[in-house]
């Protein structure tokens, strides 16, 4: 059987980077002979396959690679027949273009190993836009690559604008496009997803609430030379920063302004209610692109709260336990951790404030801990019930969190 390991797992190793799951490519086989070999088909669409012993995807070598419109993938059709080239000229990027034999030999025929070395994204040729969501991963790839000096070829940008001036990236599913956002969430730089895409034409497509916040301005104490979509792109690098890989965080960080865009452009704009205004259009992303609810909430409560995270130091005690209250702090202890990050963040992500400190963080955690420290049973072991516990548990957590802050 000859068998080549292709794409991300090949690119990384060549980048000297971590590998990552190993993706494979069987020339000359059918789903028949591969069944008999053993392999276990995937799904009913693709013609990949898992080895019997280590699991890893085999893909049998192919000749197409639309997204058809109600598909999560492609619609393959397996052709014994393709080569391994014939293959490798319907992927996406050349550096994704790399297979590597069993001996450890590279087949390179549309110049990846170069493009590496160049730190070049440059799309194969004509095929590149058989799937639209190739935008996206451009985008994303440059996320993950652009600290390392990785920019688009011209050629590949004036093709991806293209494809967005046609409309088919309207066409993407969902699911597809979260993902390709995660996945730069999950990267070093998701500014350079969010600037490769408006550069392409195409965030105004994929993410219209984010886009609409370029061209607004910033509150001119902060840093009148960006405007609100400049900011967005330093916090959300932030959080990448602060929470490497923490897409929960990461979201949450990307989305908390969104209300800037339906606030007053007043001349020197303060954006009053924006923390509000932005709970709406984040919904709507939400909904849109099915986003899963951890993410979903955490988003909703960083939008709605982040004004009052950073002014944790001035807030009345009553105040700090409505806000606890409200992130939902004691049914999911773990969020207020991410909504915090998401706020230092978005503090840090100022320019000049990079390197500052943020007491508000370590505060609210004190506190959020002497409230929890005092809980319903202690309450009723006192011989209250019914609603008076409820009272009583409020007055006892304000008494605790007042003691914290004096300690
Ligand atoms: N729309 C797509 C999706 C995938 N591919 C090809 O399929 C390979 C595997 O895809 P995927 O696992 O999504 O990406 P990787 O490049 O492996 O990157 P990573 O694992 O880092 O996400 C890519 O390298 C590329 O050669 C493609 O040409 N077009």
């Amino acid at each position: 059987m000859k068998t080549y390991l292709v794409g991300g797992a090949v690119r990384d190793r060549l980048l000297g980077l971590p590998p990552g799951d190993r993706d494979f490519v069987v020339v000359g086989e059918t789903p028949d002979s591969m069944l008999a070999a053993g392999f276990r088909p995937v799904g009913r669409d693709f013609p990949v396959f898992l080895h019997p012993d280590t699991g890893e995807e085999h893909a049998l070598a192919r000749t197409e690679r639309k997204s058809a419109p109600g598909h999560r993938g492609f619609v393959v059709h397996a052709d014994p027949s393709v080569t391994l080239e014939q293959d490798l000229e319907r992927r996406d990027f050349t550096i994704n273009a790399i297979a590597e034999d069993a001996d450890g030999n590279l087949v390179d025929p549309f110049g990846g190993v170069r493009d590496l070395e160049a730190r070049v994204l440059r799309h194969v040729g004509a095929a590149f836009v058989e799937d639209p969501l190739r935008v996206l991963r451009a985008a994303r790839f440059m996320a993950r690559f652009a600290p390392l000096g990785f920019r688009v070829a011209p050629e590949t940008m004036a093709l991806m604008q293209r494809m967005s001036a046609s409309g088919e990236l309207s066409s993407l599913v969902a699911e597809r496009v979260w993902q390709e956002l995660c996945k730069a969430l999950a990267a070093p730089q998701p500014s350079a997803f969010l600037r490769t895409l408006r550069e392409a034409d195409a965030l105004a497509v994929v993410l219209p609430e984010v886009d609409a916040l370029y061209g607004v301005p910033q509150r001119a104490e902060y840093h009148p030379e960006i405007d609100t979509g400049a900011h967005q792109e330093l916090v959300s690098d932030m959080a990448a920063r602060l929470a490497p890989g923490d897409t929960v965080v990461g979201f949450a960080a990307l989305t908390h302004d969104l209300g800037k865009a339906l606030t007053p452009k007043q001349e020197l704009p303060r954006h009053i209610g924006h923390e509000r205004a932005g709970v709406a259009p984040l919904r709507r992303l939400c909904e849109r692109l099915k986003v899963p609810l951890e993410h979903r909430d955490l988003a909703i409560i960083a939008c709605r709260e982040h004004l009052n995270v950073h002014r944790m130091l001035e807030l009345r005690d009553e105040t700090v336990l409505e806000l606890l209250e409200r992130c939902d702090a004691f049914r999911k202890p773990g969020r207020i951790e991410k909504l915090v990050i998401a706020c230092e963040a978005d503090k840090r992500g100022r320019l000049g404030l990079e390197d500052q400190p943020y007491p508000q963080g370590p505060e609210l955690r004190r506190l959020h801990a002497a409230a929890l420290a005092v809980n319903a049973r202690d309450l009723a072991t006192e011989g209250l019930d019914g609603p008076r516990i409820g009272q009583a548990l409020r007055k006892a957590r304000i008494a605790a969190i007042r003691a914290a802050r004096q300690s």
